[in-house]
């Protein structure tokens, strides 16, 4: 087990990393939940006078969404109720003088972990630990804290190389969340256990499906990830987005209808499909089409439609618990909110145990009024609550264990 910050000193310099990747919409960083959530534990690291710099990431190179942290350390400071000062460099020269400069009760933001060339490095936890980054923070810190559970199977530099040269905490939310989904892991159901899938991390969800069989009794899927099995059985529907990983549909096609086939042929009478899609007409209406009488281009369609909904709606009804990651249309846009609505909705007045994940789709929770009380737990992690549901081990949790 690992150490957690009840196991801190007081006044301590502290290096903490945090995972506020967000999305970005026109430029603008989009507040979220992982804000709200790490301001939680920084006030509370500040009330032991600790000195804090921060550091998290934002997108991957190459992306819209890979920008600097300057937007995100504004967004934190309103939650956090304290300045949060910007430092435009990691571990350059800026860095540290700002780094020089902390006193007790003041917290810092690093630039964005993925400008280093450490960072995506790919390298074991140990060569982690040696590298540029790690030495040159390292020394000036007394402790290090981990709270980015959502980062958390990212086997980075940020992530697990400091934990191989410094003494290492857990943060709140890191420690909740990992004690909640690995619950979940380890949680027997008699009843039905329901899975619903979707969002655009479309190749992580679709991973995830290959060890999930003997977890789940039934998959309902929508996003991208039911499009890209729609498109396996021959239908034209399904895009790359900005924001996902790119390739689904050219380069990675071959080897993602490969994997929904197995998928598919191993346990094909469990998941369920949409039956029917929606767009946006000429007019800007929402309009749906049903899935063997396609209108729109491949890259038009933003939700499931009404008869999906009423198609998934009893497989929750009769469930024990019921699992949700990523959302099964575009939440954001109202029109288009119908299918993720509906389907938690189903799940909101049902007595089933549930747990909601993804970043982004827990917060059409808070959006739409759907009432967090009715749910076990929100999740503000993606992938990490993915692979903790598949009892995969976090390469964070290993550093922090170890
Ligand atoms: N048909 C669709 N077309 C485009 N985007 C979609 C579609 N359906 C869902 N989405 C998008 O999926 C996003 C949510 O899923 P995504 O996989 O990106 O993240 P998540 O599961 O919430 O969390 P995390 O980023 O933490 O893994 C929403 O922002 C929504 O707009
Ligand atoms: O949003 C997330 O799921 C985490 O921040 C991890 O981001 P990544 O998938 O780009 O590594």
């Amino acid at each position: 087990m690992f150490e957690t910050i009840d196991d801190l000193d007081d006044q301590q310099r502290l290096l903490m990393r945090i995972d506020v990747n967000a999305p970005v919409d026109d430029g603008e960083v989009q507040d979220n939940r992982r804000f709200v959530r790490h301001a939680e534990t920084i006030s509370e690291l500040l009330a032991n006078d600790h000195a804090i710099a921060l550091m998290a990431h934002q997108g991957r190179p190459g992306r819209d969404t890979f920008v600097t942290l300057e937007q995100h350390a504004d967004i934190l400071a309103d939650h956090v109720g304290e300045s949060v000062e910007y430092v435009p460099s990691t571990y350059g020269e800026e860095a540290l003088d700002a780094i020089d400069d902390l006193e007790s009760g003041d917290v810092i933001l690093l630039e964005n972990v993925r400008m280093t060339d450490e960072e995506l490095a790919d390298l074991t936890p140990e060569e982690h630990g040696e590298t540029e980054f790690v030495q040159t923070l390292a020394p000036e810190f007394d402790a290090y804290v981990n709270d980015g559970y959502s980062v958390a199977h990212r086997a980075h530099t940020s992530i697990v190389g400091f934990p191989q040269v410094m003494d290492s905490y857990a943060g709140r939310v890191m420690a909740d969340e990992y004690e909640y989904n690995t619950s979940v892991e380890r949680r027997e159901f008699d009843g039905k256990v329901t899975m619903v899938l979707g969002g655009t991390k479309a190749e992580d969800v679709i991973a995830a499906m290959e060890h999930l069989d003997e977890k789940v009794d039934q998959f309902l899927l929508g996003g991208i990830v039911g499009h890209l099995f729609q498109r396996a059985n021959g239908y034209e529907i399904g895009r790359d987005t900005p924001e996902g990983p790119g390739g689904l549909y050219d380069d990675n096609w071959e080897a993602n209808e490969e994997t929904i086939r197995e998928v598919i042929d191993e346990y094909g009478d469990r998941i369920s499909l949409p039956v029917d899609v929606a767009r946006e007409d000429e007019n800007g209406e929402r309009v749906t089409d049903r899935m063997e009488s396609l209108q729109g281009g491949p890259d038009e369609y933003m939700d499931i439609g009404e008869a999906t909904i009423d198609a998934y709606r009893p497989h929750v009804e009769e469930s024990e618990a019921v699992l949700v990651k990523g959302a099964l249309g575009v939440f954001e846009i109202e029109e288009f909110s119908y299918g993720t609505r509906g389907v938690l909705q189903a799940v909101a007045d049902t007595d089933c145990f549930s747990v909601v994940g993804g970043g982004d789709t827990s917060r059409s929770v808070e959006m739409y009024d759907i009432g967090t009380e009715h749910f076990n737990h929100l999740s503000i992690a993606g992938g990490a609550y993915l692979k903790a549901l598949t009892g995969e081990p976090l390469a964070a949790i290993e550093a922090l264990e170890k």
